[in-house]
């Protein structure tokens, strides 16, 4: 029985992050996708010039034509753009039980343009990411959802532990790309025991649009599939990886990852 994934996330026009990484990432592991979109972006490689939220009553509207006619196995948040869309999307989500959830709090993208306006950052603290299974931030997510710099890996347990105590997320993934040096790559695990650290090789390549999306669709891809989480997130972790070794030099900025890199010549 083909297994289901629902993205709820936003529109890269340029292909590279947001609900179109996600899509691609569900089929690569040949589970179904199906979306419900918050916003559209106006994006390259180069950055985002301008954002448009879609209607809450639409978001509410496509969540609710996909959970009456599909049987949903996970669920990842992506970018929602504002308050009241991360309302709907919390009531929702509770309402229908959707309990294998990946939140990640999609704030600022790499290219430095915020994403989350910041009575958003509340609403995301108070209602989603105590719902979520895993919540994912970056480097500078971490920091804001932690009130705290992030410099090292000391650091980087530090900010998931608060996270974990403070949001009562049940496991807190820092990612490390944001990092520089050894650290690159390197993503703190914290489920409230123990911490574990996931390394992956470093990739040296400025294509990197699009791994914090590539990475929570690929671990709510791994749960669709019935892997336990921690199974899940190196499963992810390793797909990402090998995307990242395989990414794409498109455009003039940070290029995308390459998700099908075995239909690659
Ligand atoms: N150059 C790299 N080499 C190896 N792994 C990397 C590299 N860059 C990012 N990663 C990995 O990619 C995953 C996504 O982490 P990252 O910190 O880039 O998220 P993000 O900033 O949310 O991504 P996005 O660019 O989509 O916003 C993590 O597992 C991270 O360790
Ligand atoms: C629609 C959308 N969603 C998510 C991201 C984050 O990805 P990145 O940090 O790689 O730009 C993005 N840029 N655009």
């Amino acid at each position: 029985m083909t297994k289901v994934a629902l993205t709820i996330a936003g529109s890269d026009s340029g292909g590279g992050a947001g609900i179109q990484a996600d899509l691609r990432t569900f089929a690569f592991h040949c589970v179904h996708g199906v979306s419900a979109l918050t916003c559209v972006t106006a994006q390259n490689t180069l950055g985002v010039s301008a954002v448009e939220a879609i209607s809450v009553a639409m978001v509410i509207k496509q969540i609710e034509a996909i959970l009456q006619d599909f049987e949903i196995n996970a669920v990842k948040t992506g970018m929602l753009l504002n308050g009241t869309i991360i309302e709907a999307v919390a009531q929702q989500l509770k309402q229908r039980h959707l309990s294998q959830l990946v939140v990640d709090p999609v704030m600022v993208s790499r290219t430095g343009a915020k994403l989350l306006n910041q009575q958003a950052i509340d609403s995301l603290k108070q209602l989603l990411i105590p719902q979520a299974l895993i919540v994912t931030p970056n480097r500078y997510e971490a920091q804001l959802l932690s009130e705290m710099e992030i410099n090292t890996i000391e650091d980087m347990k530090q900010a998931a532990n608060k996270i974990y105590h403070n949001l009562r997320a049940k496991v807190v993934l820092v990612k490390g790309g944001g990092m520089s040096g050894s650290l690159k790559g390197v993503d703190v695990w914290f489920d409230g025991n123990e911490y574990e650290l996931l390394r992956g090789t470093i990739v040296d390549t400025k294509n990197t649009h699009g791994t914090g999306c590539t990475l929570s669709a690929a671990i709510a891809a791994n749960l669709a599939l019935e892997k336990d989480l921690y199974s899940a997130v190196q499963a992810a972790k390793n797909y990402v990886t090998t995307a990242l070794q395989h990414s794409l030099n498109l455009g003039a900025g940070n290029g995308p990852v390459g998700h099908f890199f075995p239909l690659l010549s």
